[in-house]
C-alpha cells in the first residue's frame, strides 16, 4: 500500500522556540501510527501543522502526493484529513444522536432549510447510529450530551470524527482527563475502529500499554525532532528512546 500522508522538513518556529523541527516522516494507507514523546516534545504542534490549524516556517505536508500545506483545516477536511472534535464542537442541549446525525449531516452536504424534514433522512440517522454503536455510545442515543460523563464525550467526539468520513483520522490524547475505569473502553473504541481497516489512524497518546496494543508503528518525538520511527518492539528496545525518557516519563514509557 502506498503512502498516504508524508511530511517533508516539517518545520515551525513558536515565540523564538523551535517546536517541531524538520520532521520528514511517511504513513502508509490503513496503517495505525502513534507519535510519542514527553511533555512539550512537540507532538500536539506536529498535530496542528497536520490539521492545518498551523502553518509551518518551512517543510511541506503531502496528501496522497498532493501538496496540501497551505489549506485551511476546514478543506483539508474535505480532502480527507480530519481531527477529533473538542468538546465545544458538541452542542451540551442535543442529544448524542442529534448530535452525531448534524455532523453526518455537514459531511453529507445537507442544506439547514431541509433540517425540518430531517426524520424523514433514515440514511442519515443510520449512518448517525451505526458511529455511535461503534463508539459503544449507542445506549446513550437519546441523552443531552450536557449530561455524558467526561469519558463518554470523548466516545461522541470520535462518533462525530467518524461521521466526517475522513480517510485519515487524527487521535489527540484521547484519554486525556479520564478516569482509570473509563479508560479501557475508549481501547475499545479505537480497536473497533482499527479493525473495521477503512481508516488511516494517528494517535498522540501518552499511555504505552494502549500504544504496544494498537500501534503499526510508533515515531518518536523530542525536542521537537524525530528522534526514532518504527515498529513498537523496536522502539521500546531503542537505546536513545529509552534515554530520552529517563529525564522524567521513564515509568510511563516503561509501564
Ligand atoms: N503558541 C505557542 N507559542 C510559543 N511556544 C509554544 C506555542 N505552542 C507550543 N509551544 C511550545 O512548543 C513546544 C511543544 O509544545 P507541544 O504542546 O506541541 O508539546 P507536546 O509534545 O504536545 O506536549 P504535551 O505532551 O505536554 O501535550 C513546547 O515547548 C511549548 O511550550
Amino acid at each position: 500500500m502506498g503512502n498516504i500522508l508524508e511530511t517533508k522538513d516539517l518545520t515551525i518556529r513558536l515565540g523564538g522556540h523551535t517546536a517541531v523541527d524538520g520532521v520528514s516522516i511517511a504513513i502508509q494507507e490503513k496503517h495505525f501510527k502513534a507519535i510519542i514523546g514527553p511533555n512539550g516534545a512537540g507532538k500536539t504542534t506536529f498535530f496542528n501543522l497536520l490539521s492545518g490549524q498551523l502553518s509551518p516556517t518551512k517543510g511541506s505536508i503531502m496528501l496522497k502526493g498532493e501538496d496540501i500545506t497551505s489549506l485551511s483545516p476546514t478543506n483539508r477536511t474535505r480532502k480527507g484529513v480530519g481531527r477529533s472534535f473538542q468538546i465545544t464542537n458538541v452542542f451540551p442541549n442535543l442529544t448524542v444522536l442529534e448530535n452525531v446525525r448534524l455532523a453526518v449531516q455537514s459531511q453529507a452536504g445537507i442544506r439547514y432549510q431541509m433540517l425540518r424534514h430531517f426524520s424523514r433522512f433514515d440514511s442519515v440517522v443510520k449512518k448517525a447510529e451505526d458511529h455511535l454503536k461503534l463508539v459503544l455510545l449507542d445506549s446513550k442515543a437519546g441523552s443531552l450530551a450536557c449530561n455524558l460523563s467526561h469519558g463518554e464525550k470523548r466516545k461522541l467526539e470520535i462518533a462525530m470524527l467518524l461521521a466526517l468520513e475522513t480517510e485519515i483520522l487524527l487521535l489527540d490524547e484521547p484519554t486525556a482527563g479520564m478516569s482509570v475505569e473509563e479508560v479501557p473502553a475508549i481501547v475499545e473504541v479505537i480497536k473497533n475502529i482499527k479493525l473495521r481497516g477503512e481508516r488511516t489512524i494517528v494517535l498522540i497518546e501518552h499511555k504505552m500499554d494502549m500504544i504496544m496494543e494498537l500501534s503499526d508503528s510508533i515515531m518518536v518525538l523530542f525536542n521537537g525532532q524525530l528522534l526514532a520511527d518504527g515498529p513498537p518492539d523496536e522502539i521500546v528496545k531503542n537505546e536513545t528512546v529509552q534515554s530520552a525518557y529517563l529525564g522524567g516519563l521513564y515509568n510511563e514509557f516503561t509501564a
